[in-house]
């Protein structure tokens, strides 16, 4: 990596509903682009913006793949806040990759989508940031799949059409229930939560829609994480079905190094999602404050999150946003993959562009049509940010990074361990067929690599392994890993009229 700068966007952040960016006393709503070195850097939020510097004597350039920049891709838009989201070019905030498309509109995207150029928006200043891009399906491509995918015995990629992931898990709810309360079969027995169970106590996150709240629930004592969604911002951003697909599927699953949902509900102007409460913080935090972790400590995280993405891809579910910042550290020092946002059931492909600039697959900037190879492809390049420090495809704008992605060219540190090495290499696979994880024997040839030969995958599942970090933590309900907001300016959302709340019927 010949520069030494890394843009980490961190964008102003909209307060629930109104719309207002959140006071930039926050330190995470600036935002500046610096140099660092991994030292001297203050505060979580202040490590979001920066990468550590690069020392160009100690790395050399390899090849894993090449590959021309087509002329077709995708293009990240960005709201006025800066958050990139799916792109509100779409008709209809129902559009979504969630509903099963003709083949007529198949064919109607593949049009629209030769007038997308890879460069056309994809370099507006606010993309340029960790932040999740989304897009919708209705600007993309479908791609006819010729190239040398199809060939590979291997592949486990069919050609089944994607499955209409909507609602189906959803319960019919209790009838009588209101819409702020339900009644939920809990282990203890039928509960009937309420709203009014969770006291607020402190915002120790910020996202597109809203925010998260650290608050405590009265009737179980227990602390726990209140997402709010503004559903109007839901709405204007045309996020509507990937909130639902969020929440659907979160409550499908449960994995130990997965954020557990308790329970969902909303009121006439918000979405509310209850998590547990995970004290530690972004594992992003960590590793800036670490400047790079070693292979051992590194080896730990993606063990925990190959078991994770193993028990998602075995529910047909795709993640598609991997990276530190939706890792988030427990009390215990295991891992907690969060923000679903992106997530979504299919049974083949998908073609809606979303993910981080950083991490996003070839096959998705090429809008080729995509699958949980996705995953695989961010776990290649999350193992070499932990180890490196940077990730493996950097530029200050999107189109850079993506072409830094097609073209295949990494720069590796001279020292880097060569079996993680390898395991990169075998992940940074342009040809998805070929690329670990998502051949025949799927999740297996990953845990079969030798950088984890030693583990026993059962302790793995079972938290046995000793985590090489131990968040400072003093009770549950600490909020000191978190960076502090101001709570002030959070202004109720506005209710939202009768038509538009149906919108939301089924969440
Ligand atoms: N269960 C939790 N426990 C503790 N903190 C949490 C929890 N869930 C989320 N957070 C914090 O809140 C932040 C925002 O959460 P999340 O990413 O789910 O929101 P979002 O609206 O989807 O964000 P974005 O718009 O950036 O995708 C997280 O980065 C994390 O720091």
């Amino acid at each position: 990596m010949s520069t030494a700068t890394c843009a980490r966007f961190c964008s102003p952040l909209t307060t629930a509903g109104n719309n207002k960016a959140v006071a930039s006393t926050s330190s995470s709503a600036s935002s500046k682009l610096t140099t660092g070195t991994g030292s001297g850097m203050t505060s979580a939020a202040t490590h979001k913006k920066q990468i550590p510097a690069t020392n160009t004597n100690d790395i050399n350039t390899e090849a894993t793949f090449t590959f021309k920049l087509g002329g077709k891709g995708g293009r990240c838009n960005t709201n006025s806040n800066g958050h990139s989201v799916a792109s509100s070019e779409s008709s209809d905030p129902l559009e979504s990759d969630y509903s099963e498309e003709t083949e007529e509109e198949e064919q109607q995207q593949s049009k629209q989508a030769k007038h997308v150029s890879l460069s056309s928006n994809s370099s507006s200043s606010a993309a340029t940031s960790r932040d999740s891009v989304g897009h919708d399906a209705g600007d993309v491509e479908k791609d006819e799949d010729t190239n040398n995918d199809t060939n590979n015995d291997d592949s486990v990629d069919d050609e089944s059409v994607e499955e209409d992931d909507g609602n189906e898990t959803d319960d019919e709810e209790d009838e009588e229930d209101s819409e702020e309360s339900s009644s939920v079969q809990t282990a203890k027995g039928v509960r009937k939560y309420h709203l009014d169970d969770y006291q607020i106590i402190k915002t120790v996150g910020t996202g597109t829609f809203g925010r998260v709240c650290l608050c405590r629930d009265r009737i179980s004592e227990k602390y726990c994480a209140m997402k709010i969604l503004a559903m109007s911002a839901v709405i204007r951003l045309k996020q509507i079905e990937h909130v639902k697909n969020e929440r659907n599927i979160l409550r499908e699953i449960r994995h130990p190094f997965v954020i557990s949902l308790e329970w969902s509900t909303k009121d006439d102007s918000n979405l509310y999602m209850i998590f547990d409460y995970v004290c530690g913080g972004e594992l992003f935090t960590y590793l800036r404050n670490a400047g790079k972790f070693t292979s051992q400590t590194s080896n730990f995280y993606a063990a925990e999150i190959v078991s994770a993405l193993e028990y998602l891809h075995s529910l047909q579910i795709v993640y598609r946003d991997l990276k530190p910042e939706n890792l988030l550290i427990n009390r215990d020092g295991h891992l907690k993959i969060t923000d679903f946002g992106f997530a979504k059931k299919l049974r083949d492909r998908t073609w809606t562009l979303c993910g981080t600039p950083e991490y996003i697959a070839p096959e998705i900037i090429q809008s080729k049509g995509h699958n949980r190879a996705v995953d695989w492809w961010a776990l290649g390049v999350l193992i070499y940010e932990m180890l490196v420090g940077y990730p493996p495809f950097y530029d200050e704008q999107p189109f850079g990074i993506y072409e830094k992605i097609l073209s295949g060219k990494i720069e590796w540190e001279r020292h880097m361990d060569p079996i993680a090495k390898d395991l990169i290499k075998k992940l940074l696979v342009n040809d998805r067929t070929k690329r670990l994880g998502n051949m025949k024997n799927g999740a297996d040839d990953v845990k079969r690599h030798r950088w984890f030969k030693h583990l026993n995958w059962n302790d793995v599942y079972n938290k046995k392994l000793k985590p090489p970090i131990l968040p400072d933590v003093h009770h549950d309900g600490d909020t000191k890993n978190f960076d502090d907001y101001p709570e002030q300016d959070w202004e109720p959302a506005k209710a939202v009229d009768q038509r538009d709340l149906q919108l939301f019927n089924d969440f």
